[in-house]
């Protein structure tokens, strides 16, 4: 029997307000999705209109060998076009993505007031935020997904205030996450025929954020979402997913490969996910592409996903490089305050790669 709730408020509340997320609605035993979970039907995925992603992996650890250039040319055609890639050897043992999964469902499966303790307001730390959806205030539809951020400032802040069950895992995921971002950032730049020196790249990296995402099995996967389409803001995502698959990307509409198609990213064992996001797409004048995406639920298995997102901290400027601006003859952004732009992204919700308008230049 599904429960009732008297409102869509109640619902809410339930939900939101008292931070039993989705995992708490999928207790309680809904057979249904919720009015208030039904997204308006262009923006539900059908599986039937998708194909599946079929570029391999990229070789990371070939970026030490006499194919350097070969790999660095791969990264950049990637961030081109899809501005999605799946990365192998990367630097992070198997093993450790194994109990990051582990360490996600696990906390997931936490009895509710356990995660509600790090909602906004009551969390022992800013840095360390539980709750559901993306911006359920602004949201039409909300988000079939509960999640716990953690931004990093130092490994004691970390160690004190993480999740017992998570920061363990999350910390050395983010350090061994760390030097592949590099290494991608690195590769990237000295294909726009820019040298940045150490500090400038270090300064597109300066804030990281490792997430926990939890999307409890769906009873009807068809008329909702795990995740809107959306664009990531910050500089790099190096994203984990496990083996349920439901992650797609879009192919960008000037692409001659396909109209506006989306293409699953299916899950490789023991790869590593990379997505551009704007910053980078704004950095290099709009080179590199940030890339839409969007997460699919299932009916029968709970997913979870464990992204590292990483971007300038709140007061740097970002606006695209002098050099390529100059080559290109025009800057199609203008330079703005990460704060600010993070501020538009989080204050609406998510609709597609809208958030990149902030900073364009008609
Ligand atoms: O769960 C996924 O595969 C993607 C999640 C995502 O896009 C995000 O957290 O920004
Ligand atoms: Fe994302």
């Amino acid at each position: 029997m599904s429960p009732s709730f008297n409102s869509s408020n109640s619902l809410y509340d339930f939900v939101v307000r008292e931070g039993n997320g989705v995992k708490g609605l999928v207790d309680l035993g809904v057979s249904e999705v919720p009015e208030r979970y039904k997204q308006h039907p262009q923006e539900r995925i059908n599986k039937q209109d998708s194909r599946t992603c079929d570029a391999p992996p990229i070789d990371l650890s070939k970026l030490n060998g006499p194919d350097h250039e070969k790999v660095v040319d791969e990264i950049a055609r990637a961030a081109e076009t899809l501005g999605f890639f799946q990365v192998v050897n990367h630097g992070v043992p198997l093993e450790l993505l194994e109990s990051l999964k582990d360490a996600a469902h696990t906390f997931f499966s936490l009895p509710p007031e356990k995660k509600a303790v790090y909602c906004t307001g009551v969390s022992p730390s800013p840095r360390v935020k539980y709750g559901t959806s993306f911006v359920p205030e602004k949201e039409k539809a909300l988000e079939w997904k509960d999640y716990i951020s953690m931004v990093y400032s130092s490994d004691e802040e970390a160690l004190q205030h993480w999740p017992d069950r998570c920061k363990e895992v999350a910390l050395e995921y983010l350090k061994l996450s760390s030097k592949m971002v590099r290494d991608i950032v690195e590769a990237l730049i000295s294909k726009l025929g820019v040298a940045l020196d150490d500090s400038k790249i270090e300064g597109l990296l300066g804030l990281k954020m490792v997430n926990m995402n939890y999307y409890p099995a769906c009873p009807n996967p068809e008329l909702t979402v795990g995740v809107g389409r959306h664009s990531d803001m910050g500089a790099i995502t190096v994203l984990l997913q496990d083996g349920i698959g439901g992650l797609y990307v879009k192919v960008e509409e000037d692409e001659d490969a396909g109209k506006g198609e989306w293409l699953e990213i299916p899950p490789i064992p023991g790869a590593l996910v990379i997505n551009i996001g704007d910053t980078i797409q704004i950095l290099s004048n709009g080179k590199y592409k940030s890339a839409e995406h969007r997460v699919r639920t299932t009916s029968t298995q709970s997913r979870v996903s464990v992204p590292v997102f990483t971007m300038p901290i709140a007061t740097d400027r970002i606006g695209p490089l002098p050099e390529v601006v100059k080559k290109d003859g025009l800057a199609r952004y203008r330079e703005v305050v990460l704060q600010d732009y993070m501020n538009n992204f989080f204050g609406n919700a998510h609709a597609g790669k809208k958030s990149l308008d902030f900073a364009r230049i008609n």
